[in-house]
């Protein structure tokens, strides 16, 4: 076994309460994080944004909010953020003009209340909540020597212990506390925290996870994506620097970088899949940068067919690209059935498989008689292009040619996407052929390593200084992987289980 399979198993059985595949089937999202400074209406504000980005998160939410009667209040559920932050009693009870809320999809800690974001400590000086999309590639180190230092961790979360590095720091100002706090973090992170005075925002060195600043009447907005200003009416000031760190109070806004100035390299996965597509990462429109996968797939490997159908719902855009580039006809060959929950949180892989099929269906009348072109944004186990292959050949399809608009996963992710362990990506198992065997299509192919670059705008990738993480193709990993280790302590599952 590798290190990087033995740290997956490790954050697996430290996730979970042990069976089998609940975590381990498609890719999974990652966090979001919302925060806003001087608004009446902060509470409300901050559900609205969290409902934009639940995409990104649908395990369980919560909202930390501060008034200026020195009271912070907290609300944390698992579940949605529909489903417990709309009433009006609730966003009454989150009195204060401050407030910052997540979205979460545990990678680190597993998913019960004590692991529900904004975290929130007293600390000698006032109260401090944070939340964190990302996951630090150390958190498991650092936390052990915490304990052994006395700390008493009250989440399993990687997360906490950045909140117990701000505690334990002597630095007079909260700003230097929190600094020398991430200073010692490794991995991904896009922070957003909020003291009594404060909202301040952080992108980790390389800016891996997204962060954007946005304005709404002149209160500061920090979110995860910009699809969580425009729910609000906020406008869309800039993104946060990678290495950056933000600080928002009724004064102004001030900048820290305290890792000095490098170049970016943030997430390539977050244009594949991830971002919503009417968010705008980078200066990039991501609805955009999808189609155009989609076109530089047809360029690379276009067959002749009768008919482009996307895999709903992340493959549309790139169906659409794939379409007007080869000129065969798009069609919603495939309907997704929007009253499903998604597959992978189901508990073993007989009801997984089952959710599936309940998620989508064939349009036979698109597709009976005709060679289709099937697209989606990405394969992780082959769950869904196997169930999606058989589909489409039972109503009727002639010929089923598989596409994808991003090249093969071939390694797992510690940077906050929630990847299966190595063994079971499918294209760390098989080649290609192989691969098309499994799937059962009369063709398979991924977009290229050249291809993804050339999508975004670029000639290519720059093997040098990779303008982009893209280690889930390459396993050019940027950050060191401190927690890959044989050490069977990480292996250990938490000791108390929350059971109500
Ligand atoms: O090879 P697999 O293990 O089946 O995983 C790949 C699938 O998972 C993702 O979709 P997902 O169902 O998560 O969400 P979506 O509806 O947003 O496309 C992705 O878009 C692929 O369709
Ligand atoms: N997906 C994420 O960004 C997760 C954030 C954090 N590592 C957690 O598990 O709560
Ligand atoms: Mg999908």
């Amino acid at each position: 076994m590798s290190g990087l399979t033995d740290f997956q198993g490790a954050g697996k059985q430290f996730r979970s309460d042990d069976t089998d595949d609940i975590y381990g089937d498609t890719l999974r999202e990652e966090c979001g994080v919302f925060g806003v400074l001087g608004h009446e209406d902060a509470a409300a504000l901050t559900a609205l944004g969290l409902h934009a980005l639940q995409h990104r998160g649908q395990e369980a939410a919560g909202i930390v909010t501060y008034d200026d009667n020195e009271q912070f209040r907290s609300e944390r559920h698992l579940g949605l953020v529909g489903d417990h932050f709309s009433s009006a009693e609730t966003i009454k009870r989150l009195a204060g003009s401050a407030a910052v809320g997540h979205v979460r999809y545990s990678t680190t800690g597993e998913p019960a209340l004590r692991n529900v974001q904004p975290l929130f400590a007293e600390l000698d000086g006032g109260g401090f909540a944070i939340c964190h999309n990302g996951n630090f590639t150390n958190g498991l180190t650092l936390r052990r020597q915490l304990i052994r230092d006395g700390a008493i961790c009250q989440s399993t979360s990687d997360s906490e212990v950045v909140l117990q590095l701000v505690a334990r720091s002597r630095q007079p100002k909260i700003v230097d506390r929190f600094i020398e706090a991430i200073k010692q973090m490794e991995g991904a992170y896009s922070l957003v925290a909020l003291t009594r005075k404060k909202l301040i925002g952080a992108r980790d060195p390389l800016g891996i996870r997204p962060l954007v600043l946005g304005d709404l009447n002149g209160a500061p907005i920090l979110a995860s994506e910009t699809c969580a200003l425009d729910i609000i009416g906020a406008k869309f000031i800039r993104e946060i620097e990678n290495g950056e760190v933000i600080v928002c109070t009724s004064g102004g806004i001030e900048s820290y970088f305290p890792f000095g100035r490098r170049p970016a390299r943030p997430c390539i996965f977050e244009y594949v899949y991830f971002a919503r597509p009417d968010s705008v990462v980078g200066g990039r429109s991501v609805y955009d940068v999808r189609r155009q996968m989609g076109a530089q797939l047809a360029r690379e490997s276009h067959v002749d067919a009768d008919v482009v159908v996307p895999v709903p719902d992340s493959g549309v855009p790139a169906a659409i690209g794939y379409s007007q580039e080869s000129g065969v006809p798009f069609e919603l060959g495939i309907i997704r059935n929007h009253y499903v929950g998604r597959t992978f949180i189901e508990p073993t892989q007989s009801i997984r498989t089952l959710g599936v099929k309940l998620k989508h269906s064939a349009n036979r009348a698109q597709i009976e008689g005709k060679r289709v072109i099937l697209i989606d944004d990405s394969l992780v186990r082959g769950t869904t292009s196997l169930k999606i292959v058989q589909m489409i050949r039972d109503a009727g399809a002639r010929e089923v040619h598989f596409r994808l608009a991003s090249p093969p996963i071939r390694y797992s992710d510690y940077y906050g996407i929630d990847t299966p362990v190595r063994e079971k990506l499918l294209a760390a198992r098989y080649n290609l052929e192989e691969m098309r065997a499994f799937i059962g299509a009369d063709s398979l192919a991924f977009l290229s390593i050249e291809g993804i670059y050339k999508a975004m705008g670029l000639e290519g990738r720059d093997n040098e200084n990779p303008q982009f993480t893209d280690h889930c193709f390459t396993g050019d990993y940027p950050t060191p992987l401190t927690d890959l280790s044989d050490d069977v302590e990480f292996r250990k599952p938490p000791r108390l289980v929350e059971v109500g």
